[in-house]
């Protein structure tokens, strides 16, 4: 018989509650929700008990990252020392090279990356074996009010909030992108983990008052081949900037990681 797979989360927001919520529920086999981490008194809106960080890494066999960039700068390379394994929805804190580095060096835990909102990625990581893509191209298009950001100058600002019709307020690369737009663009560091190189995801992000739902094309090209993916969420009720699709995106990765037989790998 395989062990349950004891599983913790960080970050009761959008994600943190479906996937927790699911786990609770017993709808991953063979994994449980164990604990669940957040900045917020939860009281009786958690299934699980609410722990102090610490704790949850020496209960739980997994960690779920699911509350911000900046709790995988300051806990991710703990938690793999300790031996427990951690999946990261937050992956844009991987533009530091450095940290970086030192995460996929890190052990005995084992680090994964959930492909949260956008698709192909798995493709994407095997087309590399045939060659490098010459032209990767992200363009992630969403509401202007989740794209808003304090390093925003109240032109830009200005622009956003009047548009009929979509703006572009950022073009750059997947190293550059994810740093302005923390809580929105975490896609760009994930296409970016799958072709193996931050410099060569090229990036927009436009604001768009039309987009109902948000948008994420990708495209690459190499001499192998010429690849497309695109998805059109419908954004998270509660928070718009996260779509609606990303927990089960997590759920997904979870009942691969838990071993349930029958997975797309
Ligand atoms: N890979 C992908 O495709 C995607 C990745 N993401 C990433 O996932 C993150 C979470 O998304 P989402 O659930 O929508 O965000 P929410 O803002 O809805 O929820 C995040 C929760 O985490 C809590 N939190 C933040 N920092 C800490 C901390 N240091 N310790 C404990 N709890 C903390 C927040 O509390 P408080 O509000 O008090 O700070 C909040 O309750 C995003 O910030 C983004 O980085 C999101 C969407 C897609
Ligand atoms: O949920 C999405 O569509 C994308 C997102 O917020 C992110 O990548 O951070």
């Amino acid at each position: 018989m395989t062990r349950t797979l004891k599983v913790g989360i960080v970050g009761w927001g959008a994600i943190g509650r479906v996937v927790g919520t699911a786990l609770a529920g017993q709808d991953v086999q063979g994994a449980e929700l164990t604990c669940v981490v957040d900045n917020r008194p939860l009281g009786e809106a958690a299934p699980a008990p609410q722990v102090p960080f610490e704790e949850a890494v020496e209960r739980c066999d997994l960690i779920v990252e699911a509350a911000g960039q900046g709790v995988v700068r300051e806990w991710a390379e703990r938690v793999l020392t300790s031996g427990t394994d951690l999946l990261i929805a937050s992956t844009g804190a991987l533009t530091d090279d450095e940290l970086a580095k030192r995460l996929l060096a890190a052990g005995p835990g084992r680090v994964y990356f959930t492909g949260g909102a956008v698709g192909g990625l798995d493709l994407l990581q095997a087309v590399r074996h045939l060659g490098p893509l010459e032209d990767v191209h992200l363009t992630t298009t969403k509401l202007p009010s989740t794209l808003e950001q304090p390093w925003m100058d109240e032109e830009l600002l200005a622009r956003m909030r009047s548009a009929t019709g979509p703006v572009e307020v950022m073009a750059g690369t997947a190293r550059d992108v994810p740093v302005k737009f923390p809580k929105s663009t975490n896609v760009a560091a994930s296409v970016a983990l799958a072709v193996g190189d931050l410099d060569a995801v090229r990036v927009r992000v436009v604001a768009d008052p039309g987009a109902t739902r948000t948008r994420h094309v990708v495209e690459a090209s190499g001499t192998h081949g010429a690849y497309r993916f695109e998805v059109a969420h419908a954004p998270d009720p509660g928070n718009p900037a996260t779509s609606q699709v990303v927990p089960y995106a997590v759920l997904r990765s979870l009942a691969a990681l838990a071993g349930r037989t029958g997975q797309i790998l």
